[in-house]
């Protein structure tokens, strides 16, 4: 294999170190922890897999979790009055609404009615703005581990070419937005795109979005290229057909291991920045 591994699981380790840091300051000034709501609409049993790992990390870097778990029924209007009271409730700093929600929701309407100021998983249109013109915010957090995994590693960005497979809100185009703000030539392809093949094969640095596992095939690859693979399918398949890609990526990350701690890092570094904005400690 000469690819060279990505590891999430290290740099998400480092990354929590200093959230913890931060974590504990907070409370010493304030008299309280930082405070993140899960919302999570429905019965999907991966969904709730994913709320539960995020709340166990927020306890060990000492983040209080508020979990709010609401029946597949909801209604969109209830959904918004429920995150409408998070965003004004002065003992909660960071909201995440779990995608998907239920096919009868206004998704849109519901990642609008979180506070701004509150958007650490960067779902809000004030969010993907920034991510867009490349102004200090939040970013979507999948999205910001994968900038923050290919930072690491010195990756180049300007002029490279980086294709992007998915355009889902909270994965394919914020970080198309990212991508495109550290000046790489961005390529967003989507169910419609009429030769995938052909343009993974013109790719300095692919992004796999798409949600189905080993879509990508390693033939795909152009050698030497950087393969993130941020699918997250049944049983911890990736996206990529990892082995055949592993022959002839210069980097790639595996699953588990690679985009899937980073995001839950920068889910919580992002809430201890937004508590400390929010109360205004530095
Ligand atoms: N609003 C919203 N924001 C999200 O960030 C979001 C979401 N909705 N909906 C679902 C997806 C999924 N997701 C994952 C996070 C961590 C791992 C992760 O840490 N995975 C481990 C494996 C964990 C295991 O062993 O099962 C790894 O890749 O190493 C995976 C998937 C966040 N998501």
């Amino acid at each position: 294999m000469p690819a060279r591994l990505l590891d999430g699981v290290s740099l998400a380790a480092s990354t929590l170190e200093t959230v913890s840091a931060e974590a504990v300051d907070f409370a010493a000034s304030t008299g309280r922890k930082p405070c993140l709501a899960t919302v999570l609409v429905g019965d999907d049993p991966s969904s709730h897999v994913y709320v539960r790992m995020k709340v166990n990390r927020s306890r060990k870097v000492g983040i209080d979790s508020r979990r709010i778990d609401l029946p597949e029924s909801t209604t969109t209007g209830e959904l918004l009055s429920v995150l409408h009271d998070l965003s004004s409730d002065p003992a909660v700093d960071a909201i995440l609404l779990q995608h998907p929600v239920p096919a009868h929701i206004d998704e849109r309407a519901a990642f609008e009615a979180i506070d701004p100021r509150k958007d650490v998983d960067g779902v809000t249109r004030t969010s993907f703005a920034q991510m867009a013109f490349g102004e200090p915010g939040f970013s979507s957090a999948t999205p910001g581990g994968i900038m923050r995994l290919l930072d690491a590693d010195n990756v180049q960005l300007a002029g490279a070419s980086a294709v992007v497979i998915g355009r889902s809100p909270i994965l394919g185009k914020p970080v198309g937005m990212l991508l495109l703000a550290a000046d790489a030539t961005v390529t967003l392809c989507h169910s419609k795109t009429t030769d995938l093949a052909d343009e993974v094969r013109r790719a300095d640095v692919v992004i796999a979005a798409v949600g189905r596992p080993e879509f990508i095939r390693g033939d795909w690859i152009k050698p030497g290229a950087v393969v993130i693979d941020a699918g997250y399918n049944e049983g911890n398949i990736g996206d990529v057909e990892f082995s055949a890609a592993a022959e002839r990526a210069g980097l790639i990350t595996p699953v588990p291991g690679g985009v899937g701690p980073m995001t839950i890092a920068v889910l919580l570094d992002q809430t201890v920045q937004a508590a400390k904005a929010l109360a205004d400690v530095r």
